[in-house]
């Protein structure tokens, strides 16, 4: 068995199995389906030959009430086979692109950073919408079509297993020959892709780069060149048509030669008295019906030449793993009232395995202290904020919560405990509720209403036109920077962290927005740890012990209080020189 074989079953496997009721009635729908467009034939038989033995119009009736009974009853099995064809389809497919996006938002930031959001759209929407056809209609399709043709070969063997057997090796044959035309044209197609694509390339490339064709007088070359690409254009797309209208012209050739066929042997066995014009209509009719499903099933094959090519780049990055592995210990959470302890044991970091961001990073941070953490920009602060919150892992030493190495934790564990509120808070296209409580259910009006108040965002809110209903605009644009910060804190209020990790907006906020915020941070330091990225004086002053980062080392690390009476220390000139300006 193929490798890729085995990954189209286990991709079908997984994703219908949980669907197999649907499954079950499509395929129930499929053979009486089938049966009755093998029945209805025999219908046809019984009619002419009852017209043929001159028997009362009654029976003639009856016959063709059977007839139209049976047709109209097939059309409308096949109109809910396509329903229920469909809506597994989309359930299956729906059921992977909830899948690959949560695999792609447990990702790590690396991947995330070499992948555009355009490129994982691509794959979890265009490469699995390439894929419905394959979840509702591959199986069912081959399937139902293979049996159809089965069924003809039998019932033809029935009148006459010559005839049976004859067919059966036509329809070998025909499928086979189909197969071989299709793999021309395809190469055809693809070569006449590229042509296209050189085609746009070079035009594309020239347009741009008029200015300088212009100047160097290059005109008549880059005409030449665009002569030269049209004409293979031309060629190859002359040559892919061609093949593709001989593939059209071998279905009705080999469509033409079975009837032919049907008709030739139908006559003749008339002719020697063998079977009736009933029958021999029969023979006609099933083997016109044989080129149809042969047709369908050579389409379905070409669908999965296509189908192919997405299910390889889904399973490519389903097997993707996460360099950041949950751990399983179990962790006390918050140990002391006033929040967690925190050590960075002799850390080191680097986002290229090259070049350290980050380097030996000790320090230990106690329950309920403030950790001011300073340095100019790139000086690794929201780097070590990111390893707190394993967006990213150490190279070297390890963190530890409450005595705990974070890599031995649960991450959910781990971003229960840690609150962070970056500068760039990200808002969803949500209701003011969904976006404090990230779309938990769980969450009570009256505890949202509690924290708001808490932090004296509650009138905020009873301003806004439908309160927590209001609905904010997509990007939060419809908030300044100051309100969406104080979301944020209203955020992390909710999850109720033992420590908080605070990167502060550097933009200048109106007075109201910025008084907001000062009592926002006031509370949210209340009985917990914190770290707090400072841009601003006031914030710092908040700060129980001042660290120095520079080029992600910890150049001056102390209390607060005694560096900044310390005339020799750099915090002392900091807050000489001002902050504000130093840090920008
Ligand atoms: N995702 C990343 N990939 C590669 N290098 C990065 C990445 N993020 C940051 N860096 C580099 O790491 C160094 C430290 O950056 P970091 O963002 O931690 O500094 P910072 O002190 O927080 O700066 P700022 O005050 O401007 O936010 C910089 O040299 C930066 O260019």
């Amino acid at each position: 068995m193929s490798a890729q074989f085995r990954s189209h079953r286990r991709l079908l496997v997984t994703y219908l199995k949980p669907l197999w009721g649907r499954v079950i009635l499509l395929a129930i729908l499929l053979i009486v389906s089938i049966g009755l467009q093998l029945v209805n034939p025999q219908v046809i038989r019984a009619f002419i030959d009852a017209t043929q033995a001159g028997s009362p119009l009654s029976t003639l009736l009856l016959a063709a009430g059977i007839f139209l009974a049976l047709a109209v009853s097939q059309r409308i099995i096949a109109f809910l086979s396509v329903f229920v064809a469909e809506s597994l389809g989309w359930r299956a497919t729906n059921a992977l692109r909830e899948d690959l996006t949560l695999h792609c938002l447990r990702l790590d930031m690396p991947f995330h950073k070499t992948h555009t959001p355009g490129e994982l759209i691509e794959r979890i929407d265009a490469d699995v919408t390439a894929l419905a056809n394959f979840f509702s209609q591959f199986t069912v399709n081959v399937t139902g079509n293979s049996l159809l043709i089965l069924g003809i070969l039998v019932l033809l063997g029935r009148e006459d297993w010559r005839i049976g057997a004859g067919f059966a090796l036509y329809c070998i044959a025909a499928f086979f020959l189909l197969r071989a035309i299709q793999q021309v044209a395809v190469k055809r197609w693809a070569s006449q892709r590229t042509a296209t694509a050189d085609f746009y390339g070079f035009l594309e490339e020239h347009i741009s780069g008029t200015e300088d064709i212009r100047a160097a007088g290059a005109e008549q070359y880059v005409i030449n060149r665009l002569f030269l690409l049209m004409r293979r254009l031309l060629e190859s797309t002359r040559f892919a048509k061609f093949v593709s209208n001989s593939t059209s012209f071998s279905i009705n050739f080999l469509y033409a030669t079975a009837y032919s066929a049907g008709l030739g042997v139908g006559a003749y066995l008339y002719s020697l008295h063998q079977v009736s014009i009933g029958t021999a209509y029969l023979l006609v009719f099933y083997i016109g019906m044989l080129a149809n499903p042969l047709e369908t099933i050579r389409k379905q094959m070409q669908d999965l030449q296509q189908a192919s090519a997405s299910i390889e780049r889904v399973e490519v990055l389903l097997s993707l793993q996460p360099q950041i592995r949950d751990g399983n210990r179990a962790v006390p959470t918050r140990v002391s009232e006033s929040g967690v302890t925190i050590t960075f044991d002799r850390v080191s970091f680097s986002y290229d395995q090259q070049e350290n961001v980050l380097e030996g990073i000790n320090f230990q941070l106690q329950p309920g202290k403030v950790l001011g953490l300073l340095g100019r920009t790139g000086s690794g602060k929201t780097t070590l904020a990111r390893l707190l919150f394993r967006l990213y892992d150490p190279g070297a030493g390890s963190i530890r919560l409450n005595d705990v190495d974070i890599r031995e934790m649960a991450l959910s564990d781990l971003r229960e405990q840690v609150g962070m509120v970056t500068q760039d808070v990200q808002l969803f296209q949500a209701s003011v509720r969904d976006n404090l409580t990230f779309f938990k259910q769980q969450v009570s009006d009256a505890h949202i209403e509690q924290v708001l108040k808490e932090l004296d965002l509650w009138q905020w809110v009873e301003q806004l036109p439908e309160g927590l209903d209001t609905r904010l605009a997509a990007g939060g644009q419809s908030l300044s920077a100051g309100e969406a910060q104080l979301l944020a804190f209203a955020r992390v209020f909710l999850k109720n962290p033992g420590l908080v990790v605070l990167d502060e907006a550097s933009s200048r906020l109106d007075p109201a927005t910025e008084h907001l915020l000062e009592q926002a941070v006031d509370r949210l330091l209340q009985q917990r740890t914190g770290i707090v990225i400072a841009h601003r004086l006031q914030t710092v002053q908040r700060a129980d012990e001042i660290m120095i980062l520079e080029d992600g080392r910890i150049v001056e690390y102390g209390a607060r209080v005694a560096l900044a009476s310390d005339p020799n220390s750099r915090f002392y000139h900091l807050l000489q020189t001002g902050l504000e300006e130093v840090l920008a």
